[in-house]
């Protein structure tokens, strides 16, 4: 729980970056409500902004009709690590937001420049207005987004490990077919153009393969620790 050490703590930002199922969002949330920060889960606008495109019969193919719709949701994140929000003008879709459809389509949204520029624009502002200082995870935050964060974190873990923890959230879904799809969704996040999926040059890389979800937050927590110390 919250210490008065982390109260009274100058603000810090953390980016946290990698690929799917190696742990970004479990730990973020863990390390933002252990030291008193917010916390943004940049995957979420994403995959709501798909949503909405999907919702609306966009074809989702075709760059430039994602690019000429791209600035009319209104997507609003709530920064509560204990109680993650987002909605998409005025409706909760912090289910849907999940659904495989919305998974499997998340990519080709995300690569279209239109829809990077107006979500990092937004993402910059919650970490402006964050006055305790924030967790930030995604796949571009150290590179792209908020390359002056304090902290960069880029988390790995082996295909394997990753996909026997996505199969284990979706209840005995296959593993070679989640593997797979999650190797799909990897190689498109990192060949795109725009922000692809990328370790920041001074980013602390830490593989999560053989680490408990506790000993990933605890190491997270001392390197934000120290680098508090000496702000
Ligand atoms: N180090 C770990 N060991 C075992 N399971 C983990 C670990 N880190 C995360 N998990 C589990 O793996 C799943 C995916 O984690 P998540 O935080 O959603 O990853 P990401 O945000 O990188 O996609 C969750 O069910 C989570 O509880
Ligand atoms: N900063 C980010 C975060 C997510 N994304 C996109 O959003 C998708 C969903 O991100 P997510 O974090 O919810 O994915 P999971 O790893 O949780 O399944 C990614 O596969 C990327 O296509 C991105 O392009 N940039």
């Amino acid at each position: 729980m919250e210490t008065t050490a982390a109260r009274t703590a100058p603000a810090v930002i953390v980016a946290i970056d990698g690929p799917s199922g190696t742990g970004k969002s479990s730990t973020s949330k863990a390390v933002a409500a252990q030291l008193g920060l917010s916390y943004l889960d940049t995957g979420a606008q994403y995959r709501a902004i798909t949503w909405w495109m999907v919702s609306n019969g966009i074809d989702v193919t075709d760059p430039s009709e994602i690019a000429a719709v791209a600035g009319k949701p209104d997507i609003v994140s709530g920064t509560n690590p204990s109680a993650p929000a987002i909605t998409v003008d005025g409706t909760d879709v912090s289910g849907p937001i999940r659904t495989q459809e919305v998974t499997s389509k998340v990519s080709a949204v995300s690569a279209v420049p239109e829809v990077r520029a107006r979500i990092t624009e937004l993402q910059r502002s919650i970490a402006k207005s964050a006055e305790r200082g924030i967790v930030v995870e995604g796949r571009d935050i150290g590179t792209t987004v908020l390359p002056d964060a304090d902290l960069k974190i880029f988390l790995t873990a082996s295909p394997e490990a990753r996909a026997a923890r996505r199969s284990g959230e979706l209840k005995g879904a296959d593993l070679h077919t989640t593997r797979e799809a999650l190797l799909k969704r990897d190689a498109a996040d990192s060949s795109r153009k725009t922000s692809p999926l990328a370790k920041a040059d001074d980013a602390v890389e830490v593989d999560t393969s053989d680490l408990t979800l506790q000993q990933v937050i605890e190491c997270v927590v001392t390197l934000v620790e120290e680098k508090r110390a000496t702000k």
